[in-house]
């Protein structure tokens, strides 16, 4: 899911790190003023910031000591301070370091290894790929479903297992909701559609939604998504026989963020930037098919609505930091600060909300006109009946969100994948060869969904790199997952990196690049990729907040890929790092390779 490229993966860990660096310094004065809302239950009860607490003990201090022994006294106000301060450090040493080893509720748990006194597994987390340690830890300590760890004094619960990732994802789903920072932040551009809506309230919207996510709907959908896949072949057919690539000036005044991939490297002419690519095909199929506007990204990516699109999704440096400001500071404040990152994404998200608003007023009169609407998911919502214009608009703007990047970097991983595995491409082509009739030709739902090694070279590649690496909920309440008592506001860890790819799920070739996993005996794709519990498999999380677009999602990667590896032979760019096995990857809610994938392409001809 895309969202602005830094919130709510591990807290702060989605940020890059030289913004988090520069913040850091402030973090435990912050932290005492604002996070004690997110302090468990345990640690703090009442209603006032401990701040303000320690401030109103310090002056009532400084005044007693004034009055009564009056030689002590340095004057109110320096009295008065230094107290507040000895009682900020004393506080600070209590949240920091007495209370996770002497006090937490979660002291029993096991704990990761490797903890620092004051900082916990911070500096680890900030320094390693998103979801690195947490793998090693699935692996290697010993639970029962529950693992802790902290960040900044604040405690983590990573789920491990099948029993308490069905307890927090799908019995008790509604006990754990999402980060409040998360639903501020992007619920400023969004409005409160599915992705963040909690409660009854997202119980009324996903009923309402799901029967355009229903398979019924969806295999109307297959023919859009193949056609946006042979127009991208045909981008990429003329783009791979250009004589001469974009230099890096040109490359980083673009305002496509995936275009300023590598900020040193040159490539040859012809070799093509995946995630360039596919970004643009997946926010053009995600326009068409979520809401029947083509944004033209592919063919046109200067036009004003990609352009207001990429400035609100990928908000750069400015709004980075403004986002890591909405971590640590009261959201409303953030958002009043008289900067020009702030009214720049109020006028584009409004922008692309007025875009809706008109689409579906559009939609509204037509419906009355004829029958049956468009194909696309606001029109079969809006036949629903059961949302307001404005609350389709904030599905709109959800699905842009939630369905546009991870899909693209499904792609990203896909390519590098089959570039690693040459034999797999070649056994993927000749089943799209015999399969499908040919790229210019229709194809049908069916078609697709009879490609067995497909679908399993899909799931393999959801499977080993799970584009949303992490995600985190909430404990609303006091709570208790697999017995374990789970104090209010403790972090709840997910991560379908590791449990995608834990051994102990998977047995000992959980890391192999291995299709024929979802594949079985008389070749018929599985579901279940051979593990013994559905749990195994995390990319779309499972239960009442899982992925509603999966279906969506599984049929668009398909089509793109088929189209690809049928018409495409894909080879890594010569030299490239990635030749010799070197990946570096970017963190965000998706992860991807960090100086992207860039490939040379062979056109095949008789398809
Ligand atoms: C490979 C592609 C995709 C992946 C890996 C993916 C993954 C996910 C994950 C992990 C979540 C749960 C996030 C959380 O609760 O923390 C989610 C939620 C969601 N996704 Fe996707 N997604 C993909 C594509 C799509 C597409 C194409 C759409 C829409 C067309 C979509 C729409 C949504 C929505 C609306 C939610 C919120 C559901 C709810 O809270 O009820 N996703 N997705």
């Amino acid at each position: 899911m895309e969202t602005p490229r830094s919130i709510g993966r591990d807290d702060c860990v989605a940020f890059e790190r030289h913004d988090v660096r520069r913040l850091s310094s402030l973090v435990p004065f912050l932290y005492l003023n604002i996070n004690y809302s997110r302090l468990p239950h345990s640690q703090y009860k009442a209603g006032m910031p401990p701040s303000v607490q320690l401030a109103g003990i310090s002056a009532v201090a400084a005044f007693a000591v004034d009055r009564y022994a009056p030689k002590y006294s340095l004057g109110l106000i320096v009295t008065a301070t230094i107290l507040f301060i000895i009682q900020v450090l004393a506080y600070q040493g209590y949240l920091l370091v007495l209370y996770p080893r002497f006090f937490s509720p979660l002291r029993d748990l096991p704990t990761a290894p490797g903890g620092k006194l004051f900082t916990g597994h911070t500096k680890r987390i900030m320094a390693e790929t998103s979801g690195k340690p947490m793998r090693e830890w699935i692996e290697t300590v010993p639970n029962d479903g529950l693992i802790r760890y902290s960040m900044w004094g604040q405690e983590r619960v990573l789920l491990t297992n099948p029993k308490t990732l069905g307890e927090v994802l799908v019995t008790k789903n509604y006990e754990f909701i999402k980060p409040s920072h998360f639903r501020n932040a992007l619920g400023r551009i969004l409005g409160i559609g599915i992705l963040l809506a909690e409660g009854d309230e997202h119980k009324r919207q996903r009923k309402n939604l799901m029967p355009a996510f229903s398979y019924r709907h969806v295999k109307d959908l297959y023919p859009v998504f193949w056609d946006k896949s042979r127009e991208l072949m045909e981008c990429l057919s003329s783009a791979s026989k250009e004589t001469a690539q974009p230099t890096e000036k040109t490359e980083k005044a673009s305002t496509d963020p995936e275009k300023a991939a590598p900020e040193t490297a040159e490539h040859a002419p012809g070799i093509i930037n995946v995630g360039s690519w596919v970004s643009r095909a997946t926010l053009d199929i995600i326009g068409l098919s979520g809401m029947g506007q083509d944004f033209h990204s592919l063919q046109d990516p200067n036009n004003k609505l990609n352009q207001t699109y990429r400035d609100v999704f990928n908000p750069g440096r400015a709004g980075r930091i403004l986002q890591l400001m909405g971590v640590f500071l009261p959201f409303w404040l953030v958002r009043a600060l008289p900067l020009k990152r702030n009214k720049e994404m109020s006028n584009a998200s409004a922008y692309i909300k007025q875009v809706c608003r008109d689409l579906i007023a559009k939609k509204r009169m037509e419906m009355t006109e004829k029958e049956r609407t468009d194909v696309d998911i606001i029109s079969v919502a809006l036949e629903s009946g059961g949302f307001t214009n404005e609350e389709l608009v904030n599905q709109m703007m959800t699905f842009l969100v939630a369905g546009h990047e991870t899909t693209a970097t499904s792609m990203i991983w896909a390519l590098y994948l089959l570039c690693k595995h040459p034999e797999v491409q070649t056994k993927l082509r000749e089943e799209i060869r015999s399969k499908l009739p040919s790229l210019n030709d229709e194809i049908t739902a069916a078609q697709i969904d009879d490609c067995q090694y497909l679908h399993a070279v899909v799931h393999e590649i959801l499977r080993l790199w799970s584009p949303v690496s992490m995600t985190m909920r909430i404990a609303e309440n006091d709570a208790t997952v697999n017995g374990h008592f789970i104090p209010k506001n403790t972090t709840m860890i997910l991560c379908p990196w590791a449990i995608n790819t834990s051994t102990h799920l998977w047995g000992d070739d959980a890391l192999e690049f291995k299709p024929e996993r979802w594949l079985d005996a008389d070749g018929k794709a599985n579901n279940k990729g051979g593990a013994e519990s559905n749990y195994s498999f995390l990319t779309f999380l499972h239960g009442p907040r899982s992925c509603i677009g999966q279906r969506f999602a599984i049929a668009e990667f398909a089509c793109i890929l088929a189209a690809w590896v049928g018409r495409f032979e894909s080879s890594f760019e010569e030299g490239s790092p990635l030749t010799k096995g070197e990946l570096e990857i970017k963190g965000g809610i998706t992860m991807k390779p960090k100086a992207g994938v860039w490939v040379k392409l062979n056109e095949l001809k008789g398809w």
